[in-house]
């Protein structure tokens, strides 16, 4: 992970050990707001690695934004723990929780700027509250707006800036006292997908210039996919699943997690096609083979090879690849005709080289004359 220096001490590297550490664990983390509607939080416990963009990931209500105000001290939990770089955040009060909530900044889909003030008005506030003298921030907020690459709106105020500037100054003023940890709740919501890929890039960048973890909220996975290198999938309060994203996006282990990728991963077949697959073989039906293709082995000729050495006649589905984390990552959903009986040395082979595969129904073959289902 890169570990570059940090925004006021350029010239100080950090400690390999302190760039080791966890930036956020949350222990055991439950949180009921109506003891009639149940927990909201449900014995939730995480770590987000030092200098990580960690997405965390999950449906309207399933306790995202309740998780992210535990991490900086805006909800109490009922039961748990917060720590912040070792640091724990709850049960704090007063001085040590404003102390502590300086390492956690925070931006939000709706911006929070204040319209009487100009960008460079906004990104001097947090500076203003925390008394930094007059000098000190005439020289700290044009580095800040430069950082968002806004210097050039620094007398502009909100009302003349689009939707991606106005996340620019709340990024800027997010960073202006050198946060541990920057927590994104839906910050790319409510921008057009330019702009979003915009601003991704941004926090991309400042990850990786300034070594500065980031906690990301959202509800798309697309985001994700894009620029995180760990995400969690919370429903309905508990973790579903957690790991890196690359590994999360191969073999989702949970439905939620499946039924989020759909649109990115091609794990399911559309329903119209799985509905006309069977559950079990029989005289007229031919297996259907999901392969995953990972790393390297997203560029083999998979299919020709299957031509080739078995003499089965793969009839491709449903497939698709693409890129996560940097990597490629492919999944094809193919019908083995004539492949009954050769379908374990076939996942044997597939094995050898490196890609899983799943049997995940069997195609009906189709009447003489009459073409299979479908092909996507
Ligand atoms: N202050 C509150 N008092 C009572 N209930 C709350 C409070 N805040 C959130 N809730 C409830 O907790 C549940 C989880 O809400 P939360 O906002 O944490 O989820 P979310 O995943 O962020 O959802 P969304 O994406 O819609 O914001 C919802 O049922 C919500 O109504």
């Amino acid at each position: 992970m890169n570990a570059a220096p940090r925004l006021s001490s350029l010239e100080s590297a950090q400690p390999l050990s302190e760039t080791r550490r966890d930036a956020v664990r949350i222990e055991s983390l439950s949180k009921t707001y109506d003891p009639a509607a149940g927990p909201v939080l449900d014995d939730v416990s995480l770590s987000v690695r030092k200098g990580d963009i960690h997405g965390i990931i999950g449906r309207s209500g399933a306790g995202k934004s309740t998780l992210v105000r535990c991490l900086n001290g805006l909800v109490e939990p009922s039961s748990g723990r917060v720590f912040v770089s070792g640091r724990a955040i709850t049960g704090l009060s007063g001085a040590p929780l404003r102390a502590a909530r300086r390492e956690i900044a925070m931006i939000f889909q709706h911006f929070s700027l204040l319209s009487s003030r100009t960008a460079a008005g906004n990104v001097a506030l947090p500076l203003e509250v925390a008394g930094l003298s007059r000098r000190e921030i005439r020289e700290r907020v044009p580095k800040l707006l430069d950082l968002v690459g806004l210097r050039a709106k620094a007398d502009s105020y909100p009302s003349e800036l689009s939707g991606g500037q106005k996340q620019r100054v709340g990024i800027a003023r997010a960073l202006a006292l050198d946060p541990k940890v920057l927590l994104s709740d839906e910050a790319t919501s409510a921008l057009d997908p330019e702009t979003t890929e915009q601003i991704l890039d941004l926090l991309k960048s400042i990850n990786q210039r300034l070594g500065l973890t980031v906690v990301l909220i959202t509800h798309e996975m697309d985001v994700v996919r894009r620029i995180a290198h760990a995400v969690t999938v919370l429903e309905a309060g508990r973790i579903a699943e957690s790991g890196p994203t690359f590994e999360t996006f191969a073999f989702p282990k949970s439905a939620v997690a499946r039924s989020f990728l759909s649109s990115i991963v091609a794990h399911d077949l559309p329903p119209e096609l799985a509905k006309t697959l069977r559950t079990e073989p029989g005289h007229d039906t031919d297996p259907v083979l999901r392969i995953t293709f990972t790393g390297a082995g997203a560029h083999q000729p998979v299919v020709a090879d299957l031509v080739e050495r078995f003499g089965v006649r793969p009839n491709i589905l449903h497939g698709r690849i693409d890129t996560i984390d940097n990597r490629a990552l492919g999944v094809l959903a193919v019908v083995l005709e004539g492949g009954e009986t050769l379908l374990e040395p076939i996942r044997t082979h597939l094995s050898s080289l490196g890609l899983s595969s799943e049997i995940i129904g069997y195609a009906v073959r189709p009447v003489a004359g009459r073409p299979r289902a479908a092909f996507s």
